[in-house]
This record gives C-alpha cells, sequence and structure tokens, in this order.
C-alpha cells in the first residue's frame, strides 16, 4: 500500500527525517512512536505532501506522490490532527460534507453520507448535525474530525496524537471505537504517538523513530520481546514489560474451551478483553481462574493465572 524509500527532509542545516524506508500493507495499523522532536509528524506530513521530501520517494499503490497534483492527493488520504480543526464557521453536516463536496458527490449521497458517518461514531445525526463545533465537546469534536477525514473514504487515513488532547475514559473510549471502526471499513492508518501504551494497544505495527531515524518496525509483541539495543530497549524494557505484553494478545487467543460443565461462582470475562484485563480481574478476584464468554453472555473456555504468567514472561 505504501513504501517510502530513502525519505529524508532537512530542515536548513536540520536534519528532521534522515533516510527512511519502510513499508505498510494494506488494511494495516501503523503507529509511529518517538520522543518529542524525533520527526513523527514531518515523515507523516510528507505522505500526504503537506511538507515536500528533500530525498527519496513515496509510493502509494505504486503511485509516486509527487506525480500527482497535492490537493488531488489529499482528497484521496484523510488527515485528522490534535486539536481537530475542524471549520467553526459551518455546522457538523457542512465540515463532514468539506471533501465529498468538493469531489462533486451529489447531495443525497452526501447527506447520506453525514449520518452514516455520525451514527457509526455515535452522535445521533438529528441532533449534532447542524450544531457547530463550539457547542460540542472535545470528545465529540474530535469524532467529528475523524468523521471528517473518513467521509469521502480515503484509502489511506493520517492521525496526527489525535487523542492527545482527550481525558484518559475519552481517550479510551474513542480508542476502541477508532479500532472497531478500521476494522469495519478496512482501512490503512497511520497514526502518530508519543504513548507508548496507546501504540501497543492499536498498533499492528509500530515504527520506533529517534533523532530522524527509523530503528525498529515491528509488531508489538516482537518490539517488546525482541527491542533492538539502545532507545529501543529503553523505551519499551521497563517494569511495566510483561504487563504491556499481555495486552498484545486477547483472551480468545489463549483460553482452553470449555469441555466440562461451567465451574460455578467464578468471576467471567469476555473473549475479546486482553489479557492484562484478565490478569487485573484475577488479582482483583483473588481467583486463580476466570470463565470466558463470548459477546451473548455464553460460556465458552477457561483461563488460568498460569497461562498468563506463561504469557508475560521472557521467552
Ligand atoms: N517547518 C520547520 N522548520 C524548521 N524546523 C522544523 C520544521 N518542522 C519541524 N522542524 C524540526 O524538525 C524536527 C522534527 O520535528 P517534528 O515535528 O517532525 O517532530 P515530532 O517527532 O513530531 O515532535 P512532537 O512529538 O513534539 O510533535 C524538530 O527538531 C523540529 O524542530
Amino acid at each position: 500500500m505504501i513504501e517510502v524509500k530513502s525519505l529524508s527532509k532537512q530542515f536548513g542545516t536540520q536534519i528532521a527525517v534522515n533516510d527512511l524506508t519502510f513499508k505498510v500493507d494494506s488494511g494495516q495499523f501503523c503507529v509511529l512512536v518517538g520522543t518529542s522532536g524525533c520527526g513523527k509528524s514531518t515523515m507523516l506530513r510528507m505522505l500526504n505532501r503537506l511538507i515536500e521530501p528533500s530525498q527519496g520517494q513515496i509510493l502509494i499503490k505504486g503511485q509516486d506522490v509527487t506525480t500527482l497534483p497535492p490537493e488531488q492527493l489529499r482528497r484521496r488520504i484523510g488527515y485528522v490532527i490534535q486539536g481537530v480543526g475542524l471549520f467553526p464557521h459551518r455546522t457538523i453536516h457542512q465540515n463532514i460534507a468539506t471533501v465529498p463536496k468538493l469531489l462533486g458527490w451529489k447531495k443525497a449521497d452526501i447527506d447520506a453520507r453525514v449520518v452514516e458517518l455520525l451514527t457509526l461514531f455515535k452522535l445521533d445525526a438529528a441532533t449534532f448535525a447542524g450544531k457547530y463545533p463550539h457547542q460540542l465537546s472535545g470528545g465529540e469534536q474530535q469524532r467529528v474530525g475523524v468523521a471528517r477525514a473518513l467521509a469521502a473514504k480515503p484509502e489511506l487515513l493520517l492521525m496526527d496524537e489525535p487523542f492527545g488532547a482527550l481525558d484518559p475514559l475519552t481517550r479510551e473510549l474513542l480508542q476502541d471505537e477508532l479500532l472497531k471502526i478500521q476494522q469495519l471499513l478496512e482501512i490503512t492508518i497511520i497514526m502518530v504517538t508519543h504513548d507508548l501504551e496507546e501504540a501497543i494497544k492499536m498498533a499492528d505495527v509500530i515504527a520506533v523513530m529517534d533523532k530522524g531515524e527509523l530503528l525498529q518496525l515491528d509488531t508489538p509483541e516482537v518490539l517488546l520481546r525482541h527491542p533492538k539495543a539502545g532507545f529501543v530497549q529503553e523505551l519499551v524494557g521497563g517494569t511495566e514489560r510483561p504487563l504491556r505484553l499481555l495486552s498484545t494478545k486477547q483472551v480468545s487467543q489463549i483460553m482452553s474451551a470449555q469441555t466440562a460443565q461451567p465451574i460455578g461462582q467464578l468471576p467471567t470475562i469476555n473473549a475479546n478483553a486482553n489479557l492484562r484485563e484478565a490478569m487485573a480481574l484475577l488479582i482483583w478476584e483473588q481467583v486463580e481462574q476466570l470463565q470466558v464468554v463470548d459477546a451473548a453472555g455464553q460460556i465458552i473456555g477457561h483461563v488460568s493465572m498460569h497461562e498468563l504468567l506463561q504469557q508475560g514472561a521472557r521467552a
């Protein structure tokens, strides 16, 4: 889907991005992490040509982005930033309709798309479509920001610290919503964050940058188990590592199927909860086993403390 080849950006004498080469597959969620000033936003903004590279090449579906007019390119790529950037004097409907309108969609199709997206983001269309951004909470505005970016069904969504300004609860809620929507729409996403927990939760692959360079690009589990020596190891290698490892897997991936009769009195956990949540429940309830239930509440298996300990342990 996206192929970045020897990409560099220099501002004056400062090298912000230095010789980056990587690929992101179609439908993947790739998260860029690294300390402040390491070049994450610059990298992201070169993908939609808000910043022009000094050197190198970016191919999207095999097409060199420099061969496309920037406006045309940006209509194919959704872009979400921290603080949203909604147009203050346009209603929520008008905000979401921006790119479809530029692309010449029919009014009926635009209206239907706006309602579809508001519903997807759990915002009642009748209540919200006619409001202005200042009449919405930060979390609601951020949802509209993502809905607007998805309006014209882009093949790629770029997100720069989209949840940075939100309180932890709203942030978690929006992360969960985004993951569901990404799976539903099968869209490719590249997101910048400096929050490693967020990266581990959201990413199929994490790209770690430092001082303009790409140090490692791997799945969260591989990154946690086998970080490259130096900065990546420092980033992931703290005392939280076993718990972070647990959060990379779902209960359904390690549970034993239910064979015997349900074990009465044991606490239950959802099959799609992660192992860190399962561990927290075991500790809280002071039990050694949990029953696993599906979305309908049916018991489908069990998971034990012993199995969880193995999953969080050094390989
Ligand atoms: N327009 C610009 N002109 C000059 N220098 C710039 C410009 N944009 C970014 N830089 C510099 O390039 C480097 C990388 O900046 P960038 O914004 O990409 O980092 P970042 O990793 O996204 O940081 P943060 O997490 O703080 O947003 C920084 O040292 C920054 O000062």
